[in-house]
């Protein structure tokens, strides 16, 4: 698909909200899809709707252990004395003839007798000799779980593009499915660019430091339930970036790669996707996460992620997330939004949407409180360890002090 849209042909930076339509508009959701058994179904996207083949509950049956009776032969009276005639048990039921002035022992799950149409729990029972004296329950139906109650059978139950989590696996269950049309995972491949960048593992020359967004970005990636390829740390070198941006896109719906988005000067990866595809440059109004890159490299998404730990994260969450969603024929999600008192001084420059890491809790009164992780720097990524949620500072803000309200947005998604 050709992007039409170069949001970078506008002078300043651009708002969040702006640029995930843009982004949203270039994914087309992936139309493979594959048959799993349902006890592998977890965190998969559902292909198509499912509806159920069974009422729900399939038979009439008891929400309590006690009896089944007639409502109507308690004639009106605040009790009445039934004599027994066979059990039901859950599994098993009553197969006998119910003869007037008769109940059934019955049991959680069991099917009520097709002579009964209300059970009374047996706490609210006595048992006389041979015969059960049975207190008047609120109602004729009292303690009887419907069958169809919950769903009559061919109610569509779950629909394409639904993630299935640990509910809808039982869900599934319930109507009997244990085989399952779900999206095919997208592949994602990424890598890291920088030339101070060394695997965990091996020693650190002078000026180097570790990789760490290849880990943060398979955790996201892992989370996001998608199948990702690890190209590694490739060296800022234009034959080396041309054949993994190859190998990624020959393999993958979308590229990843972390660094080499700002003003520096190490700028191949521009050159080779102005090459081999297309690249626009953003500069988006939040903050961490300025500097992102998004365009196309033969058949697969591309996005360059900032190299500042922090704004990788941030970035992904924003952007990459709404994007893998789309990618899996997934609604949008709208973010819970809480509003907390600030416990610590917040500074915040006006100019770019702010994700500020925040550690959310409650007070002695109950009421929402969240401290600043602490220092706020786009490179320091215990900010976001330390972190259960973002405080949500607007592009205008400035600073805030201790015991004014702010939105906080808890983690969710990836992130979580
Ligand atoms: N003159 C300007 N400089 C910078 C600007 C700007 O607007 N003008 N923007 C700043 C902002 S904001 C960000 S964010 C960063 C983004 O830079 P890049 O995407 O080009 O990333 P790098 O320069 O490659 O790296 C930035 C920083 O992050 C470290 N890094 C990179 N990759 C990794 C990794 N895989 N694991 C751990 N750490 C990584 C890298 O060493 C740098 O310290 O640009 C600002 N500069
Ligand atoms: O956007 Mo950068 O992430 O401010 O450091």
């Amino acid at each position: 698909m050709p992007m039409t849209l170069d949001p970078c042909a506008k002078p300043g930076l651009i708002h969040p909200d702006e640029a995930i339509p843009l982004l949203l508009s270039q994914v087309s959701a992936i139309d493979d899809s594959e048959m799993v058994r349902l006890a592998e179904a977890l965190d998969r996207v559902l292909a198509e709707d499912l509806a159920s083949g069974l009422d729900l509950p399939p038979f009439d049956n008891s929400a309590m252990d006690g009896y089944a009776f007639r409502f109507d032969e308690l004639n009106g009276q605040e009790s009445g004395s039934f004599k027994l005639a066979g059990q039901a048990f859950a599994g098993h039921p009553f197969k006998g003839e119910l003869p007037p002035g008769h109940c059934v022992r019955i049991m959680t799950g069991a099917p009520v007798p097709a002579a009964c149409d209300t059970v009374q729990m047996q706490e609210q029972t006595q048992v006389q000799d041979d015969a059960i004296l049975i207190q008047a329950p609120k109602g004729k139906g009292a303690n009887v779980r419907r069958r169809g109650e919950e769903l009559k059978a061919g109610t569509r139950v779950l629909t394409a593009g639904t993630r299935i989590r640990a509910a809808e696996l039982g869900v599934i269950a319930t109507i009997g499915i244990s085989q399952l049309r779900v999206v095919r995972r997208p592949i994602v491949a990424f890598f890291s660019t920088g030339d101070e960048l060394r695997p965990v593992g091996s020693e650190l020359a002078p000026g180097q430091i570790y990789d760490s967004n290849r880990y943060s970005i398979l955790g996201l990636l892992q989370k996001a339930g998608v199948e990702w390829l690890d190209l590694g740390v490739i060296p800022d070198d234009p034959e080396a970036l041309r054949q993994a941006f190859r190998t990624a896109a020959a393999k993958a719906d979308m590229v990843l790669t972390s660094g080499g988005v700002s003003v520096g000067e190490a700028d191949y990866t521009k050159q080779i996707l102005e090459q081999e595809g297309q690249i626009h440059f953003w500069k988006l109004a939040i903050k961490p996460g300025k500097p992102f890159a998004f365009g196309r490299i033969g058949k697969a998404l591309f996005c360059g992620l900032p190299g500042n730990p922090v704004s990788s994260m941030v970035t992904f969450h924003k952007l990459v997330w709404p994007m893998l969603l789309k990618l899996q024929g997934q609604a949008q999600s709208q973010p819970l939004m809480l509003t907390a008192a600030l416990s610590t001084a917040v500074r915040k420059q006006p100019g770019r949407v702010e994700y500020q890491r925040g550690i959310l809790s409650r007070n002695a009164e109950g009421a929402l409180e969240v401290a600043l992780t602490g220092s706020q720097g786009s490179g320091m990524l215990t900010s976001m360890s330390l972190a259960n949620c973002f405080i949500l500072l607007d592009q205008y803000q400035g600073d805030l002090q201790v015991g004014e309200t702010v939105m906080v947005e808890p983690f969710h998604g990836a992130l979580a």
